[in-house]
Formats: C-alpha cells, structure tokens, sequence
C-alpha cells in the first residue's frame, strides 16, 4: 500500500512508501531494546561468572556475538533502511524504486538474516571473525538483500525530480556500496561440505596475516562506514529538519564526505600494532588514523554549528538534546580512537577495557544516541500523529541513557588503564609484579558498575517504546509544555 504525503515545499504530491519504513522503525526499536539486554547480561556474567549457567548456550562466547551483532546489524541495521529510505525519498521527491512490495521483501529479507545470524551464534555456527561471524549460507543471503538494498536506494535516486542529490544520501549510497565490498571481500570462503565435511563449516581463502589484515580492513571499514557514514547521512538530514536551520556549511559537508571515506579505509592496521603484519602497514595505518581527526571534526562542527542560532532549544526539546549529545560524543569517541590508534599508546590501551569503554563511547554515544534523536522525529511523523506521546518521558530517557553511558565509559577507562599498567608492571628484580587473575580480581567493582550503567540505558530503551507505543495509539499526555522552569522565565 502507498501512502500519499505532501513534501515541504513540493508543487505536487509525492506517493512515499512510508509503510516499509514504520516496519522498520518498530524493528529497530525490539532489536535494540534486545541487543541492550544481552549486553548487559554479559556484562554481569563479566562480574559473576555464574550466570553462565554451566550451559553452552548462555555462555559469554556464545552470547557476545549475539550483542554485537544485534546492537549493531539489527538496531543500528534497521534504523539505517528506516532513515535512508525515508530520507532518499523525501530529498528526491519520488517513491521508492520498486515499490512497497520490494521493499517488503528488504526488509523480512534482512530480519531473517537477522535471525539466522543469532540463531548460528548460540548453537556454536560461527566463522570467528569479529563482526562477521555469520557462516557462508548467512552470507550468502546477506548479499542478496544488500543488494536489493543497493538497487532500490539508486533506483530511487534515479527516479528524483529534485536535480540536486542532497549530502546525506552520499553518506547512505557510501555505506551501501562499501559494506557490499567488505562483506563480499571478508568473506570468501569454501565450505567443506564440498568435501564431505560439516554441512555450514567453511574455510577462508586467507591465511596467516593476510587473513588478520583482510579481517581488520573489513572491521575497521565497519566501523567506518556502518556506525560512522551511515549514522553521518542521519545526522545530516535530522539536525538540520529537526532544528529548523540550514546545515552550518554545506561546502565543508562536501569536503567531509570525500575526506573521510578516503581517509577510513586506510586505517585498519590500527588494530595489528605489534603483531606479525609489517611495520611499515602498521604505521601507515597509524598515520591515516591520525589524519582521519581532522575530517571527523570538521564533520562535528558542522553539526554542531548547524544550532547557531537555535540553540535555546536545548532547552525546550529533549529530541534535539538527544541529536545534539550524539554529535558531541561523535567527536569525542573520534579525538580518542587517533589518539589509540599511536603505537605508543596501543601498547598501553590494546587488550584491555579501554578499547570497550572507546567503543561504547561510540556506539551508546554517538549512534544509538543519533538513532534515538531520529526516531523520536520519525514516529509522529510516520503515523500522522500531531506530536509524540510525552515529551517528559523523551527528556526522562535522555537523562537515565546519559548517566548510563557516564557510568559506563568511566568505569572502563579507569578498568582498562589499570589493568594496561598492571600487566607491564615490574619489581626491582625484574619479574612481572602481578599474576594476571590480580588483575581480574582488581576489575571487579568496575565491572559492577558498567553492568548498572547498562541497566540505566536499558531502561531508557523501554521508555522510548512505551513512548512509541502510546503515539501510536494516538494517545497524548497531559502535561505542562516542556519548557523552562518558571523561575527562569520570571528573571528573563
Ligand atoms: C545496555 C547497553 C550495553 C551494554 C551493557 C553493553 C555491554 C557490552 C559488553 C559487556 C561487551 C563485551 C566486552 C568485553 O568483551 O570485554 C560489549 C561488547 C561490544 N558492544 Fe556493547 N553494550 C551495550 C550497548 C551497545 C551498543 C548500543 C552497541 C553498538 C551500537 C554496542 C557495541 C558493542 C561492540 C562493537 C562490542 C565489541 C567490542 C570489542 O570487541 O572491542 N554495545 N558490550
Ligand atoms: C577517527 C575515528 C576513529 C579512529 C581513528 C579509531 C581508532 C580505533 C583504535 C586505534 C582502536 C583500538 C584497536 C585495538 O587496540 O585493538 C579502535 C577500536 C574500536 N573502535 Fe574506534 N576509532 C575511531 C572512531 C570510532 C567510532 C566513532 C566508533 C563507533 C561508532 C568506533 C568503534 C570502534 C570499535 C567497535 C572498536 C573495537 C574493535 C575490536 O573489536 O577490537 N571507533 N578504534
Ligand atoms: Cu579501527
């Protein structure tokens, strides 16, 4: 079914498909309140082994692959088709290419890939490649949904009667064509059922090294162009819709485009410092990692001086709060990940709680944040709802999810530096001076209060779906408009 919507500023109504994109928007939201679920539950089992319940289903390695993949492939997965295509569609002023039965088709394609992914990890199918543990018959269907992916998203594109492409479709078409070349080249592998062997065991075409540096460029990318410019491509269209302001600079969003995905795909040796892989790729991806700073900075200025003059609602709409504290940690995840990435400073951080508290920064900071923002501007919007169920209740998820990522970061910091200085840490005699189970043992409080910050940002999800799910309904709340305290207005 096609639903006809009027775009702002448009001569003539545009039918979007806006059914596909709800699916989507109500996906992203279960698989994140899931992924946020069985993060935190590895990260108590972190703190008490016992919760591993001596069987192999519920054990870390086997549910670890799960968090990941959900938080990162499920939500942030769906909350990319949810805003690209609701994006490609209102800033080409056409109808997504194939309509809504194709687009039906993307999206049960991709949560049954979804589901075959989770359902490998916890029987013990697993490639053990990190972020692309799926075995080769996932894979395989992953291509051809990603594919679809790609056609309709350009199809789309093709189709615009706007002759401008606007910047965010670059980010989203970047992340589309690039994950398809990761994924196609991290990949390659022949199953040994060929053979006579187990039905989905596969082996890659990779060995030694080459294997770690094709695994490394693939994760690194992923970062890069899954959590990064897929993520960009949002904020540049919902900061500026949402503040009501034109982006700060247009030319610099050029700029940032092309500087980043140059820079990005260079830098994934940051991740084999001091290991068998040459020095001179070592620091070639140190150097590249460092020079990303710069076009990441220059991307969270745009961002965040696209408030200029807007900036009082900070303080009457939580959802540009949300956008806004996303953009920040942006910056901050993308000032730490260079500074990680010298070699000097690797041989402190690497293996340790400081690359988790990094990549949480990231990930709680950075995309679920953006993706919050987003999809508290989508829900009304999808449903022709005048406004969101509580405004209250968006501020009440801001500030448990930013206590819950606070506890979260500090703890790791303070776990992974400790835990970097113990293990190189000598008496007078030379010898190591603490066994390494001292330092799991000195890990234990921190560990206890990353686990509670996760409770916190758990809690915030559920918050957000109630929220959706009384918007939805059509349900409004009463309650004082969300503005100043009226002490503040008094002195003003
Ligand atoms: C309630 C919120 C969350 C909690 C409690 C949580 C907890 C955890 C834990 C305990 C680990 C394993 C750490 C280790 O092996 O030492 C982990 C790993 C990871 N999580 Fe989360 N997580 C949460 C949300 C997220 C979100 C929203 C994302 C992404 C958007 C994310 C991405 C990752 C990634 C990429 C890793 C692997 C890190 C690495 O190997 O360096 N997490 N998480
Ligand atoms: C300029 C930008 C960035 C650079 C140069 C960078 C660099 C690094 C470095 C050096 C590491 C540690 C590698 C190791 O010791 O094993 C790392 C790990 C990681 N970073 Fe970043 N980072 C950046 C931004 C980000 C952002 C924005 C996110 C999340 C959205 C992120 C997610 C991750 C993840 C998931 C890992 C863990 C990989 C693993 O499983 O070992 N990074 N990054
Ligand atoms: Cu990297």
């Amino acid at each position: 079914m096609t639903q006809a919507t009027t775009a702002l500023g448009a001569k003539e109504a545009t039918p979007y498909v806006d059914d596909v994109i709800q699916k989507f928007v109500i996906a992203a939201t279960f698989w994140g309140i899931v992924g946020f679920l069985v993060g935190d539950y590895i990260a108590w089992q972190m703190a008490f082994p016992v919760l591993n319940l001596d069987l192999e289903w519920f054990s870390f390695g086997r549910l670890r692959p799960v968090h990941t993949s959900a938080v990162i492939f499920a939500f942030g997965g769906n909350v990319l088709f949810a805003t690209s295509f609701f994006v490609v569609q209102r800033t080409s002023r056409a109808s997504l290419f194939g309509g809504a039965a194709f687009g039906n088709f993307i999206f049960w394609g991709y949560q049954l890939f979804i589901v075959l992914a989770a359902s490998g990890y916890v029987l013990g199918i697993t490639q053990g490649k990190e972020y692309a543990e799926p075995e080769w018959y996932t894979d395989l269907w992953l291509t051809v949904v990603w594919v679809s992916y790609l056609v309709a998203f350009v199809g789309t594109l093709y189709k615009r009667k706007e002759p401008h492409i606007y910047v965010a479709n670059w980010f989203f078409l970047a992340m589309i064509i690039t994950i398809a070349m990761l994924h196609l080249g991290n990949n390659l592998a022949v199953p040994t059922a060929i053979f006579g062997g187990t039905w989905w065991r596969s082996y890659e075409v990779y060995a030694g090294v080459q294997d770690a540096l094709t695994q490394w460029w693939y994760g690194h990318n992923a970062v890069g162009f899954f959590l990064t410019a897929g993520f960009l491509g949002i904020m540049y269209y919902f900061v500026p819709k949402r503040a009501e302001r034109p982006v700060y600079s247009y030319r610099l969003s050029i700029v940032h485009f092309w500087a980043l995905i140059f820079l990005y795909i260079w830098a994934g040796p940051h991740h084999l410092h001091y290991t068998a892989l040459p020095d001179w790729a070592q620091t070639l991806g140190m150097t590249f990692s460092v020079m990303l700073w710069m076009p990441s900075w220059g991307g969270m200025i745009n961002g965040l001086m696209t408030l200029s003059g807007a900036w009082d609602k900070l303080r009457t709409d939580p959802v540009i709060r949300f956008l806004v504290t996303s953009v920040a940690f942006y910056g901050m995840a993308t000032f730490e990940g260079p500074m990680m990435s010298i070699k000097a400073v690797n041989s402190l951080s690497h293996y340790t709680d400081w690359g988790i508290g990094h990549v949480h920064s990231g990930a709680l900071g950075w995309v679920a944040f953006v993706s919050f923002g987003a999809l508290y501007y989508l829900v009304p919007v999808l449903w022709k709802r005048k406004q969101l169920y509580s405004m209250r209740l968006v501020s009440y998820h801001f500030w448990v999810a930013t206590i819950g990522i606070v506890l979260y970061i500090t703890s790791m910091w303070i776990s992974g530096i400790m835990q970097g200085l113990m293990w190189r840490a000598y008496d007078s005699m030379g010898f190591l001076q603490y066994s390494f189970v001292e330092s799991v043992a000195a890990m234990h409080p921190y560990y206890i209060i990353r686990a509670t910050g996760g409770v916190l940002f758990l809690t915030g999800g559920l918050i957000m779906a109630y929220n959706f799910y009384r918007t939805i309904r059509g349900d409004v709340r009463t309650e004082a408009p969300y503005e100043a305290p009226a002490t503040v207005i008094a002195r003003s």
